[in-house]
């Protein structure tokens, strides 16, 4: 068995990982966004997001991870990324 730390380094570096490719996404649906303002496309497409829902249940099950831990962190993702799509549509022109 690991001992606490060597378990924490492991957390850490993980983390940072996680946050570089939240970072690389945040950048492209800020992208998607900008290209939905101007093409006046609404902030939320229900149905993309039950594409992305069923492919991340399938890669969830794939890695051993609770697909409900995968469904609910994704929501809140997506929930941002509305709020922003948003805000982008309201910004002064
Ligand atoms: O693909 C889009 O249309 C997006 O706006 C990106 C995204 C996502 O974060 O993946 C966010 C909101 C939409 O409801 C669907 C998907």
């Amino acid at each position: 068995m690991a001992d606490l730390a060597e378990l924490r380094a492991n957390i850490d570096e993980i983390d940072r990982q996680m946050i570089t490719l939240l970072a690389e996404r945040f950048k492209y649906t800020e992208e998607v966004g900008i290209y939905k303002d101007q093409h006046g496309l609404s902030a939320q497409d229900p149905s993309r997001e039950a594409q992305q829902f069923q492919k991340l249940a399938l890669y969830a099950e794939q890695s051993g991870l609770n697909p409900r831990y995968a469904e609910q962190i994704y929501r809140h993702i997506m929930d941002l990324v509305i709020s922003r799509h948003q805000e982008l549509k309201t910004v002064q022109k």
